[in-house]
């Protein structure tokens, strides 16, 4: 944002009329989104956020609100256009610690935005608390004090809780990533006039999750086509007992429309299969061979490894095979256990395989395959870029906010999973939902991050009470709110 800012000053918008926008925000955001409200307290960092809070402060008292600014520092060590826009502000003005939190109606925090360096302390920690403490309804300028924006994290243990934020041009990555938006409640982004030129000067991090970041190479189904040219899935099945896994990443797979998915594995896993599924196929292998056979034979155009295979000789055996016959992959679960803490052996078998994959750890499965080798300090999209990079292929680092990483440094955040999702055996209907995509000839990336929207839409179009079980049949309800394309 800073080079945004300064892009935006050089093509001729002045930092005092981009303040004066982002002040004008915050105000409009009071008086919509608390209406009754009378008396606001402003609370004024030392820097460009406090800057905003004295244009707020102003607005507010021009438009009939009772307002006090609580000024950290003294006036006469503001510097540049906060300065000025300090002088402008003719209402009342009191020291931090005089703040009257008991008095106000709504508590507004200017105190520290893009610019917080290190951990509050001292007296803005202690207004920080007493904020939070006051009970009163908070709106955060730019991002809640105490946040760091880019990765989501507090900086130190005193951090703003905000009923809402109001931030200026773009999303920062703290507003998606966790805790940050949970501390940011409502998130209202304002356009204060920096020009589209300044904007794409600045190359960012990481995207939203939406549709319109994949929605041109989604699959559409050809009345022309067959099941084939719709895309064969083959799923490795575990052990017997572990086949719920490897049975929903198969239904999901169909489900997200492949024409054909097989669950592959020994007799005994196959018969359990058999007493659960009708449109999805069931081939017997030996784990030792004829996968790799099965593989290049049968127009299979991706292959899912992973949910339910076992740590086992057999299942290493297979995942070779797997690896040697190339071919679009989804590799999820026990891949993580076989390959712990040897990521470079895990992307040096997908080069060599030429492999294109496509890799789905929770938190707990990336801290095992990827050992110490992420810095944990990082952001998520951060250490989801690295591990990309590293293994060379698709990296979905999952949670509530997850994030898709691309090996050549793209990267999306998800924000539509509901908190229900979190639900055993979700994963293996997001490998499954990569994976039909995948085989109808979706790119890595795309196919990606168009599962992990696909797979929190249909969980929030089913609702609470939400089984993983239930997640195949609420894809459709998904491809739909896709083909209605409301969102972009
Ligand atoms: N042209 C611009 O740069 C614009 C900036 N805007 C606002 O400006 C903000 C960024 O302003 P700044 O870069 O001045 O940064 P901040 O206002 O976030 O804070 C910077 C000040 O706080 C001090 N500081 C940092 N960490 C501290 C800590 N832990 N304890 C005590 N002091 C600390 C710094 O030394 C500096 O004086 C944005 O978040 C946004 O609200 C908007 O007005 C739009 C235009
Ligand atoms: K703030």
């Amino acid at each position: 944002m800073a080079k945004v800012d300064a892009a935006a000053i050089a093509a001729g918008t002045s930092g005092v009329a981009l303040m004066e926008n982002a002040g004008g925000a915050v105000a409009d955001v009071c008086a919509r989104d608390w209406r009754d409200v009378r008396r606001v307290l402003i609370l004024a960092g030392p820097g460009n956020n406090g800057g905003d809070g004295f244009v707020a402060a102003r607005r507010l008292a021009e438009a009939g609100h009772d307002v006090v600014v609580a000024l950290a520092g003294d006036l006469a060590s503001l510097k540049g256009d906060a300065a000025e826009m300090a002088e402008r502000w003719m209402g009342r003005t009191v020291d931090l610690v005089e703040a009257p939190f008991g008095w106000a109606e709504l508590v507004v925090d200017a105190l520290f935005g893009a610019g917080l360096s290190r951990p509050l302390d001292g007296r803005s920690a202690a207004a920080v608390r007493a904020a939070n403490d006051s009970g009163r309804p908070i709106l955060a300028v730019d991002v809640p004090s105490g946040l760091d924006g880019a990765t989501g994290r507090p900086l130190g243990d005193a951090c703003v809780r905000a009923d809402a934020t109001v931030t200026f041009v773009r999303l920062k990555p703290g507003h998606v990533l966790l805790p940050g938006r949970a501390l940011c409640g409502r998130v209202h982004l304002a356009d204060i006039g920096a020009p589209d030129s300044a904007i794409a000067a600045a190359r960012p991090a990481a995207m939203l999750n939406r549709p319109a970041l994949w929605r041109s190479s989604f699959p559409e189904p050809s009345i022309e086509g067959h099941k084939y040219s719709r895309g064969h899935v083959a799923v490795w099945s575990g052990p017997p007992l572990a086949g719920g896994a490897s049975r929903l990443a198969a239904a999901s797979a169909l489900r997200a429309g492949a024409g054909a998915v097989t669950l592959v594995g020994p007799r005994p896993a196959l018969e359990h299969h058999a007493a659960h599924v009708t449109a999805v196929m069931l081939r017997e292998l030996d784990p030792r061979a004829g996968w790799s056979d099965f593989l290049a034979d049968r127009r299979v155009n991706a292959w899912v490894f992973g949910p339910g295979a076992g740590d086992t000789e057999a299942s290493r055996e297979a995942l070779d095979q797997g690896f040697s016959s190339g071919g679009c992959a989804v590799l999820d679960a026990d891949v993580f256990s076989i390959f712990e803490d040897r990521p470079e052996e895990l992307g040096a078998a997908i080069e060599d395989g030429g492999v294109e994959a496509v890799l789905t750890p929770h938190e707990g499965e990336f801290a095992r395959l990827m050992g110490g080798r992420v810095e944990k300090d990082a952001s998520k999209i951060d250490r989801a870029k690295a591990a990309a990079a590293l293994l060379g292929a698709t990296v979905v680092l999952k949670g509530p906010d997850t994030v898709v990483a691309s090996p050549d440094g793209r990267a999306a955040v998800a924000d539509n999973a509901p908190a229900y999702l979190a639900t055993a055996g979700a994963g293996d209907v997001l490998a499954g939902i990569a994976a039909g995509l995948l085989a109808q000839g979706m790119p890595c990336f795309e196919a990606a991050a168009a599962a992990v929207w696909l797979h929190g839409e249909a969980a929030k179009s089913f609702g609470r009470g939400l089984t993983a079980d239930d997640l195949p049949y609420a894809i459709p309800a998904a491809l739909r709110a896709l083909e209605n394309g409301d969102r972009s």
